[in-house]
């Protein structure tokens, strides 16, 4: 193997520096030239391929955002447009691909991986919503960014004893915000893997009143509903008065945790490793500590972790 080239791809999250720069670093150690394809899949078509080694990677890990940029290349289901991506890559010399991003870009490495491309996924992406891993990179600090915002609002909802629905980014996947909501404290989450109805959250919010508690912090999911849709039912036409903060893309910004930085470098080493060896088709997890190497075909049909403890109902006892 001579020439390993890197994409980051779909939304950024906090870490895919750290992990581009891994990539880069290992395969250097390992004498071989490391790429950077600019803009994710749309770069294999646009042919932005540069060598890595002439980014500044000394101050990388601890940056937010992706260097490489990203995109959304919806193109890129399409098999033509797949097998140009290949034959771009064959002309450049490059021998794998290591992508780096969420449950969508997997798809796109598996495209490859099946077009016989040496093509290895780590996962990138703020959702979580990725298998083969307890965690993704951008999670935990995204985690860190909503809690932070979310202690703030409880100070003002606490002094003026209202309540707020907080909404969160996750797409499809409650991770983020059940994850938020626990941390922050919170009265409620609304997440879409459990059912909820307006009657329940008004009942709580009724008995916390009768406890003392007229502060009441609902954290939400986007997944689920908008935060001002939300508001509007649960205000019961002007009796309560419902504030909304939708924390919005902060939540994807930001310089990565330290655990982002540690998981990604992690990930990332292990990738080149499993490319060196002649694999493909496989992404590189974080399972109790240890990376782990799944099928990008399996992952894809599974279930997250999340939605295993969510079903083993461990946290009802914190929400209704
Ligand atoms: N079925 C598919 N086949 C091939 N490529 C795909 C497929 N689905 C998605 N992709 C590629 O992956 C890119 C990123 O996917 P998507 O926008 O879903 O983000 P993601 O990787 O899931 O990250 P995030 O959800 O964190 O933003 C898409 O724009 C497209 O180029
Ligand atoms: O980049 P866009 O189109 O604003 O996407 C927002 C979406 O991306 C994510 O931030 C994940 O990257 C989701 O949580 C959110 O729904
Ligand atoms: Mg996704």
């Amino acid at each position: 193997m001579k020439k390993i080239a890197v994409l980051t791809s779909g939304g950024d999250s906090p870490g895919m520096n750290a992990a581009v720069r891994s990539v880069a670093l290992k395969a250097n150690y390992h004498q071989i030239e490391p790429v950077a394809v600019q803009y994710g899949y749309k770069g294999l078509i646009d042919k932005n391929f540069l060598p890595l080694m002439n980014y500044n990677l000394g101050d990388m890990v601890h940056t937010g955002g992706t260097k490489l940029f990203t995109s959304r290349f919806p193109e890129f289901t399409d098999q033509v447009v797949q097998e140009e991506a290949v034959s771009n890559l064959k002309n450049e010399n490059i021998d794998g691909l290591v992508v780096i991003g969420g449950d969508g870009s997997y798809k796109g490495a598996q495209a490859l991986a099946d077009l016989g491309f040496p093509t290895v996924a780590i996962p990138g992406t703020i959702d979580n919503d990725v298998g083969g891993t307890d965690f993704s990179i951008g999670f935990d600090t995204a985690i860190n960014t909503a809690v932070d915002a979310i202690d703030k609002i409880r100070d003002t909802a606490t002094s003026h004893e209202r309540i707020f629905v907080v909404e969160v980014m996750g797409r499809e996947a409650g991770d983020l915000a059940y994850w938020s909501a626990i941390a922050a404290g919170a009265d409620m989450a609304v997440i879409p893997e459990i059912e909820f109805t307006t009657e329940g959250i008004l009942e709580d919010i009724d008995n916390s009143r009768l406890l003392g508690n007229k502060r009441y912090l609902i954290v939400l999911s986007e997944g689920v509903m908008k935060g001002y849709e939300m508001a509007e039912d649960l205000s019961c036409e002007g009796r309560h008065k419902v504030r909304v903060s939708q924390l919005g893309h902060i939540q994807r910004g930001g310089n990565p945790s330290p655990k982002d930085r540690v998981i990604a470098t992690r990930l990332a080493s292990a990738a080149v490793e499993t490319l060196i060896e002649g694999q493909s088709g496989i992404c590189i997890g974080m399972r109790n500590t240890r990376a782990e190497r799944n099928k990008i075909s399996d992952v894809l049909e599974q279930e997250t972790n999340f939605i295993s403890e969510i079903n083993s109902k461990r946290f009802d006892f914190l929400f209704n």
